[in-house]
């Protein structure tokens, strides 16, 4: 198919290049250089999601990570695990006077005054659909996106793109990581057309499934300004409209809810270590390179020469695919493991032996091992 723009760089060669992006571990950093990220999300109903995103994050190797939920998520969240950051500054109807007439700005000064201590944060994971809630997370995307803070959006936040695609349109610090059926209702609402992916499953060989997914993919990317994507399922499509790449790596075979959680913390670390790269924390054996890829041939250009540096348009399409990457990973060698018993916690148990297999520490480390 033309109309498609896949970069089939192979897996061996992008894992190599992930590596470049991966700060090493010196004696010089301090707390917090490796890493601070932030999950948005918990409410009343959804206490695991936040925690599986935040310990995906923190086991992939970010120094913190925080949870800012609901109030009530937030002494269940922290009983989880003593090693997260839990802070119940997310209003919801429950904790305002008056749902019916809020100053959602006001509402999230809490949270717009950590931002510019954050890296990366994830919103969305067992966000839930409170009014209040969503209008104040919405304040807080405009925020970060004024502070050039990078952000994933999942689930419930991916609603709040839904309604509003102009907070995010052409924001180019962002993924957005839909599933089946979240791709479907952000097309929707951005007026494009696409096969479902039942269709496309009954009426398309492999190779052509691939590039109508693709092909929405790309659609759907462009219709968001140039916004990555990680369109989630069987391979996990990513675009940003001009250059796409596939995830393929083996994933397991059980689909408990949760995996999704893992992708987005991995993201999250993933972002905090790629704005390090790009802020040159660490010395670098790769050549300048000012130029910016703007197409399928410059992102293939950098990733195909091991001692060029990649510009922010490439990083953040293999910051994706390398959270894509680890995710299945994670899943395949728990449900090696578990069987049909496997559920998403077992995924987060596996988070630092898939980045050892897939990844591996940077040259660098080794010599501090
Ligand atoms: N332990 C937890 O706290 C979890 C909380 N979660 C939260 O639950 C909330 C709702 O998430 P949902 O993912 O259920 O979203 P939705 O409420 O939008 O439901 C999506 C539905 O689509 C179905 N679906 C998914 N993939 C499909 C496919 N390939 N083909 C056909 N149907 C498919 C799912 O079974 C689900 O019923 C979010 O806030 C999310 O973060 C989930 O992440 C699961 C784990
Ligand atoms: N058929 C499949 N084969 C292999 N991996 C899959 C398959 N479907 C999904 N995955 C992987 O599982 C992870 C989560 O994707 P999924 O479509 O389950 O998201 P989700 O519905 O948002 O999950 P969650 O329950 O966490 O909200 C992704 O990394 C994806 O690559
Ligand atoms: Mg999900």
């Amino acid at each position: 198919m033309e109309s498609v723009h896949h970069v089939s760089t192979s897996s061996k060669i992008l894992f190599g290049k992930v590596r470049k992006i991966v700060p090493p571990m010196l004696e010089k950093f301090h707390k917090g250089q490796l890493g601070r990220v932030a999950v948005i999300g918990g409410c009343v109903d959804y206490t695991g999601a936040p925690y599986f995103s935040a310990m995906a994050s923190a086991k992939l190797g970010c120094d913190m990570s925080h949870v800012l939920c609901e109030r009530s998520a937030a002494p269940v969240v922290k009983s989880y695990s003593p090693n997260l950051m839990v802070h119940p500054i997310l209003p919801s109807v429950d904790t305002v006077k008056d749902p019916k007439s809020i100053d959602a700005p006001s509402l999230a000064s809490p949270i717009i005054s950590m931002l510019s201590r954050l890296h990366a944060l994830v919103i969305g994971p067992g966000l839930g659909r409170d009014e209040v809630t969503l209008k104040v997370v919405a304040e807080v995307i405009k925020e970060a996106r004024t502070q050039s803070i990078p952000f994933v959006l999942d689930a419930d936040g991916l609603l709040i793109v839904t309604e509003h695609p102009d907070l995010v349109k052409g924001y180019k610090q962002c993924i957005l990581t839909p599933n089946v059926v979240e791709f479907g209702r952000l097309a929707k609402a951005l007026g494009i057309k696409v096969a479902s992916q039942a269709d496309i499953a009954k009426n398309e060989q492999d190779g052509d499934k691939i590039n109508k997914e693709t092909e929405a993919c790309e659609q759907l990317s462009k219709a968001l300004g140039g916004v990555t994507i990680i369109q989630k399922g069987s391979h996990d499509v990513i675009s940003n409209g001009a250059a796409s790449i596939i995830s393929d790596i083996r994933g397991g075979l059980k689909r408990s809810g949760g995996q999704g959680d893992t992708l987005t913390g991995s993201l999250g670390t993933m972002l905090a270590w790629r704005a390090a790269y790009h802020a040159r924390m660490w010395d670098s054996d790769e050549k300048d390179n000012d130029k910016e890829a703007e197409n399928k041939d410059d992102v293939r250009a950098e990733l195909e020469d091991e001692n060029k540096r990649m510009s922010p348009a490439t990083t953040l399409l293999l910051a994706a695919w390398a959270g894509s990457a680890i995710t299945r990973e994670c899943s395949r060698r728990a449900f090696e493991a578990k069987g049909r018993s496997m559920q998403a916690s077992d995924l987060t148990e596996e988070v630092h032996g898939s980045f050892l297999r897939l990844i591996g520490e940077p040259e660098a480390s080794k010599t501090h091992l």
